[in-house]
């Protein structure tokens, strides 16, 4: 394996348990935060408390806040930065890029869809960063929740992307014993099943709440990834995608965990607390929260049936309670399995 210049962009959980990872097999790993203290913190007692606790970070991950001395010489750039502020710091990168006259390959471990204008990640990414600076652009995908990965739980994850060089260039500088990267083409997919599996996740939390058991889990999952195919497809996924790590595997791992947020605000919710309470108390991103008015308004622009989006939205943005949205879901007319 050569080594490799890995430039983190973000230092919240994920950012920090990949560049660890990267760290680990022996890359120059680079992690940008916009938080001198964090940054500070990072290198000199190699830990992230804010976002992963007390577990010790490798040493080999050097600290930047200054964005150009982080990518200066990378091959590979990871933006790991929540939905809302992807654009910003891509921005960013492309006038560092430019200044430094470097081309990457770029991956976006982000799960999500932006509000307004319904992109996905890389959707957003081809926009900012124009392509002469781009040896590959993708997406990291599948279950892997930071606080596993930090801990070496065996994790598989896919690197999607259309440019299978620059995937298998990522696979190679990832995987290791205990994490274990999977190429795939199918970007479209890969994005769709990261984002939606979180509306799911909030829907899996807020049934526990209730006390439901296996039969009501079971119904959650299946019918929610009916759903997440269908859009995924309207947008020209590939179907098998949803059955992977990108698809099914990140819904089971996100809806059955108490690592997810977006299991843990649906906890919260069913509960009762209020939806601004538990975003403030979270501390930490909640992406299926908006990603389910993104995917809601998307369904019905574009006549897709999402009844479990539909309800999950009914309860974070109308107050809808949890038994009411299960009721009337329950009560739709019923229908033929495999639609
Ligand atoms: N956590 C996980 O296990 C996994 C997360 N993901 C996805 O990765 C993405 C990031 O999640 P995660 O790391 O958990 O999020 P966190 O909330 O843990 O951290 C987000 C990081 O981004 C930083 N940030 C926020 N806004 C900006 C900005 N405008 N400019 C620069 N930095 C900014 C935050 O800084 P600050 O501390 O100042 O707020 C923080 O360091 C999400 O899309 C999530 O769905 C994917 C797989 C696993
Ligand atoms: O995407 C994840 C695991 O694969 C993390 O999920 P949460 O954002 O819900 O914590």
């Amino acid at each position: 394996m050569s080594n490799e210049i890995i430039a983190v962009l973000g230092a919240g959980s994920w950012g920090t348990a990949l560049a660890n990872v990267a760290a680990e097999n022996g890359h120059d790993v680079r992690l940008w935060s916009h938080r001198a203290s964090q940054v500070a913190e990072i290198n000199e007692t190699h830990l992230n408390t804010k976002y992963l606790g007390d577990n010790p970070l490798n040493e080999g991950i050097v600290g930047f806040s200054d964005m150009q001395s982080a990518v200066e010489n990378a091959d590979i750039v990871l933006s790991v930065v929540p939905t809302k502020a992807t654009r910003e710091v891509a921005q960013q990168l492309v006038t560092v890029l430019a200044n430094i006259d470097h081309s990457v390959i770029l991956m976006a471990a982000t799960k999500g869809l932006e509000p307004g204008t319904y992109k996905r990640v890389s959707e957003m990414l081809t926009e900012e960063v124009p392509a002469k600076y781009l040896k590959g652009l993708g997406v990291i995908s599948g279950p892997s929740h930071a606080e596993g990965v930090i801990k070496h739980d065996p994790t598989l994850v896919s690197a999607a992307s259309k440019d299978v060089v620059a995937a298998e260039k990522v696979q190679a500088a990832f995987s290791n014993q205990v994490f274990r990267v999977y190429t795939n083409t199918d970007v479209i997919g890969a994005e769709i099943g990261g984002a939606l599996k979180n509306v799911i996740a909030i829907g899996a939390g807020a049934l526990a709440s209730l006390g439901y058991d296996a039969n009501a889990k079971a119904a959650l999952f299946t019918r929610g990834l009916a759903e997440i195919s269908r859009l995924g497809q309207a947008f020209g996924a590939n179907p098998i995608t949803f059955m992977g790590l990108s698809g099914v595997g990140d819904l089971f791992a996100t809806a059955t965990s108490v690592h997810s947020r977006n299991f843990r605000a649906g906890v919260q919710l069913g509960e009762g607390k209020k939806l601004s309470d538990v975003i403030e108390d979270m501390g930490m991103v909640i992406e299926g929260i908006s990603t389910t008015k993104v995917a809601h308004e998307l369904a019905q622009k574009k006549h897709i049936e999402m009844p479990i989006t539909s309800a999950v939205y009914r309860v974070l943005y109308d107050n809808v309670d949890v038994k009411e949205a299960i009721q009337t879901l329950m009560g739709r007319p019923v229908s033929q399995e495999g639609k």
